[in-house]
């Protein structure tokens, strides 16, 4: 392996293999990236180690097999972050990637100092740039050396919301609001839910087809979209702490302290105050649907919303997430971004897609 590398390393850098990766993470969507490794996309990437939160691996046999994510599941060396980068140190390739594929707050912690290392790391995980202001100013000063912080699955799973975002604010067009649907769980349950399926059901659905969160208490709680509120406020701008941030909890106060197995067993206590609030909105002739807004002085809200059939939100379909943002250039008519918003393969494919755009 050594004289391999070694080999590699000695070849000129137009002849190098481009990505070296390092994937934390092989739930849902560190599954769905592993897959794409098998595609001819994914075929230009080196994966030279491989993470979830017991075990890992960075010997290249055990890395090839097909199985790792079941193997890593229940066997492999102990956690060590070290060894991974120095498994990416010793690989010659042109660009060295750490992809976090963690819901982890103490990973997320880390993006800084690994991008002061020189790594470039490639994120759909949100609890560093929408966490507190503190990490968001952080990561800023480290993306401003040489390695890039890849962040497109973090919100709108690969949706150009934040890239479009960043163009208009480096053209000095400020926002005036931005209103829409942040969460593709939300979105699917609430497009779905019409009261004859109890909504408990379709929240278990919703988890195994990938849609929530570990925890689905982060979607329910609004957490997780007002994360994603937060980076796209701060992408534009706006200095926004979560304390600013009025945010609806749909959790119901009896599952709120339980552990994850104990909430997962006790889903029902959704039902009967979800379906008095669909019962009171169709009561209305409107319908439920979970937004998020921000106004030009940062004032910012999340929750769920009745909204008349007419409403944009109302025509969504699956996991559709939906972004009308208004500047001082797109005023009249605001710049509309629409499309599926959550599920592991195309959150595998925002995170592969910021490998490849490493040049
Ligand atoms: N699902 C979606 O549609 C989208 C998800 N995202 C984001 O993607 C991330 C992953 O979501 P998802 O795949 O659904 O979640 P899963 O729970 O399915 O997977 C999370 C993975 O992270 C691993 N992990 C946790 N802590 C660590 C650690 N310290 N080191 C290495 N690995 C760790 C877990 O390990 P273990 O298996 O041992 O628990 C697990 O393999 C989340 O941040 C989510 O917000 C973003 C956009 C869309
Ligand atoms: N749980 C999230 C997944 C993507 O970030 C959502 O429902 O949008």
């Amino acid at each position: 392996m050594n004289a391999l590398l070694a080999g590699q390393a000695s070849l000129p850098r137009a002849l190098r293999r481009r990505h070296a990766v390092v994937l934390l993470g092989t739930g849902m969507v560190g599954g769905a990236f592993l897959r794409l490794l098998d595609t001819p996309a994914g075929a230009a990437l080196g994966l030279v180690g491989a993470a979830n939160s017991r075990h890992q691996q960075t010997d290249p046999a055990g890395l090839a097999e097909r199985s790792l994510r079941e193997r890593l599941a229940v066997a492999g060396a102990a956690r060590d972050d070290a060894a991974l980068l120095a498994a990416l140190d010793a690989d010659a390739a042109v660009h060295k990637v750490i992809i976090d594929a963690s819901a982890s707050a103490v990973l997320a912690a880390r993006h800084p100092a690994w991008l002061a290392r020189g790594y470039h790391v490639v994120t759909a995980n949100k609890a560093l740039a929408g966490g507190d202001l503190q990490g968001w100013h952080a990561l800023q000063a480290a993306c401003a050396g040489h390695a890039r912080y890849g962040d497109a699955a973090t919100v709108g799973a690969g949706l150009p919301v934040l890239s479009t975002l960043r163009r208009l604010h480096a053209c000095g067009d400020a926002l005036l609001s931005l209103e829409g649907v942040l969460s593709g769980s939300l979105s699917w349950l609430f497009n779905r839910y019409d009261g004859t399926r109890p909504f408990s059901a379709l929240l278990r659905e919703a988890r195994a087809r990938g849609y929530t969160e570990p925890d689905a208490r982060a979607d329910l709680s609004g957490e997780d979209v007002a994360r994603k509120l937060l980076i796209l406020a701060r992408t534009a701008g706006f200095a926004l702490t979560r304390a600013a941030v009025q945010v609806e909890n749909l959790v119901p106060e009896v599952l709120r302290a339980l552990d994850t197995g104990q909430f997962a067993a006790n889903l029902e206590a959704l039902d009967a105050p979800l379906a008095a609030r669909h019962a009171a909105a169709t009561a209305r002739g409107a319908v439920l649907r979970h937004l998020a807004r921000i106004d030009r002085h940062g004032r910012a809200q999340v929750g769920l919303v009745e909204v008349a059939a007419t409403h944009p939100a109302a025509h969504l379909r699956g996991t559709d997430n939906l972004f009308a943002l208004k500047t001082t250039r797109y005023r009249a008519q605001p710049l509309v971004i629409q499309g599926p918003g959550a599920g592991p393969e195309i959150t595998a494919q925002a995170l592969l897609g910021d490998v490849l755009a490493l040049v």
